[in-house]
């Protein structure tokens, strides 16, 4: 079990810990650096820093960051991205354990020589991590090959949480006030017709993240635009099978792809399918 280090001032790194090299993505309120953070005990060790966009609206920003902070710092587990810290500061920055090889999707358009059966493990492992999410009644919200991160060829993490809500023990959904910067593409009909989210609508993502994979890093529902996929949805029509994908695998989307979330399995049943698969 990878441990990091919970010392007491996870919410208060120093500046002086943390140093920057080059840039390996922009998410939607900054950019994500590569960088080293050394440790109370003297050790260092290779990080992701998400840093805020400078700007007049850089106040909503830092609240993001410690939103997904305070939320990323109650989950621990092997297949989901530890957070080191955070360092506030004049810009704000939360830093995350790095995976070297980055993006899946992005990964799968660059290794298209990837075996199939490697990939499989990746996704059983993203299974797992979202049971996990399941079982502490967190949802994901964006869920999608893009935020799967890969340690290496055969271990995946899953990153991002920005998005993400923990449901109460009363609430069994979460309701958004209206629709904001949406994947549309990778959320349920009752996500976009009702603004509900439960791990039911993250099954639905996991089917497309599953898609996206398989056909090594395609855009999901190419050249569809929003109210053509919904329409497509409502008639029962979903995506093809990636030619790459075993009829049984594409059986598995298909289930997560059920109209009715009472329907689509769980991710625990959906670890269980896709143990089959995995080598
Ligand atoms: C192969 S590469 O050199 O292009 C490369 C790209 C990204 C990464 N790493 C990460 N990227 C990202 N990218 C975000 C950027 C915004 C779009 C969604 C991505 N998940 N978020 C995180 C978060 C935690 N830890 C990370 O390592 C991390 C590593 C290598």
């Amino acid at each position: 079990y990878d441990t990091v280090p919970r010392d007491e001032d996870t919410f208060n790194l120093r500046r002086e810990q943390i140093s920057l090299s080059d840039t390996l993505g922009s998410g939607n309120f900054g950019a994500v650096m590569k960088g080293n953070y050394k440790r109370p005990d003297g050790g260092i060790i290779p990080v992701a820093v998400k840093t805020l966009k400078q700007g007049p609206e850089s106040a909503v920003q830092s609240s993001e960051i410690l939103k997904e902070a305070k939320v990323m710092a109650g989950l621990k587990h092997r297949h989901i991205v530890r957070m080191i810290g955070v360092c506030k500061g004049s810009d704000m920055m939360l830093v995350l354990e790095l995976a070297p090889l980055g993006p899946l999707n992005r990964y799968l358009k660059d290794h298209p020589s990837m075996p199939v059966q490697s990939i499989l493990e990746i996704m059983y492992q993203v299974a797992k991590g979202m049971e996990y999410l399941e079982s502490v009644n967190f949802i994901h919200r964006d869920l999608a090959a893009r935020n799967v991160l890969l340690m290496d060829e055969k271990f995946a993490k899953i990153s991002d949480f920005g998005m993400s809500k923990a449901l109460g023990m009363d609430n069994e959904y979460y309701k958004a006030e209206a629709a904001g910067k949406w994947p549309l593409k990778w959320y349920a009909p009752e996500c976009i017709y009702y603004f509900k989210f439960d791990s039911k609508s993250d099954v639905w993502s996991y089917g497309v993240t599953l898609w996206e994979a398989l056909s090594y890093g395609a855009k999901p529902y190419k050249g569809k635009k929003g109210a053509e996929i919904l329409r497509m949805i409502e008639d029962g029509d979903r995506m093809d099978k990636p030619q790459q994908c075993a009829p049984g695998v594409y059986n598995i989307m298909q289930k997560c792809w059920i109209y009715q979330k009472e329907e689509r399995p769980t991710f625990k049943e959906i670890v269980t399918l896709m143990y089959k698969y995995r080598q």
